[in-house]
């Protein structure tokens, strides 16, 4: 087997190809949820079981070859949590949430912060990351970077080692991945 190829899908595809499976299934919907927005859907992706896996093993294999220990997955509300507990488990760790406001039992700890089509503020229970984790983000979609680095935020006022910003989908013309450095960020699909 070459570098390009993981085995964990049970069909052997290269990283391409997967990426290529990947890319013919995200539809695009103008005008939603407001006018100017093209809204970039996830939804086929979940339906496939073979997209599913090609972004699961995608994120992994850029993981493996970059970290050599990873403590946690923090997943973002909502659509971080269809991606980050299948990817925690295949590394064997635990999954957390950061939720839209409101929404955790307990001690919490909130940022706010501005979205392409509105305004929000996210929070993490307070005892979810012990001080030094080595931590990875995961989202479906990093557009202004408002929502992503917020939750660098919350991670970092709980003293969490942020070691990547995960991504299935950048939107490269509004630069959010600026606004997140110096933490790397890593995106399976790019579009303008
Ligand atoms: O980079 P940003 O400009 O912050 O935008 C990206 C965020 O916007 C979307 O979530 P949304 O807030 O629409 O919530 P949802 O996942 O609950 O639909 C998306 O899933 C990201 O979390
Ligand atoms: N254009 C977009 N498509 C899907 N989700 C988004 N979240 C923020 N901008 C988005």
């Amino acid at each position: 087997m070459t570098s390009e190829e993981v085995t964990c899908s049970p069909v052997r595809m290269s990283l391409l190809d997967k990426q290529a499976l990947l890319r013919g299934s995200v539809r695009e919907f103008p005008d939603f949820p407001s006018p100017g927005i093209i809204f970039r859907d996830i939804t086929p992706v979940l339906r496939d079981p073979a997209a599913f896996s090609a972004a699961i093993d995608l994120f992994e294999a850029y993981l493996r070859e970059k970290f050599p220990k990873i403590d946690l997955i923090a997943g973002l509300d909502s659509r971080g949590f269809l991606f980050g507990p299948s990817l925690a488990q295949r590394f064997g760790i635990g999954f957390v949430l950061i939720r839209k406001k409101g929404k955790l039992p307990g001690p919490t700890e909130s940022v706010s912060y501005s979205l392409e089509y509105g305004k929000a503020e996210i929070e993490i229970q307070t005892d979810a990351v012990d001080p030094g984790q080595k931590v990875v983000i995961i989202d479906d979609l990093l557009a202004t970077g408002g929502t992503m680095s917020a939750a660098c935020q919350l991670l970092q006022r709980r003293q969490a080692d942020i070691l990547a910003c995960l991504v299935l989908i950048e939107l490269k013309s509004l630069k959010g991945a600026e606004k997140l450095k110096p933490h790397p960020v890593h995106t399976l699909l790019e579009y303008d």
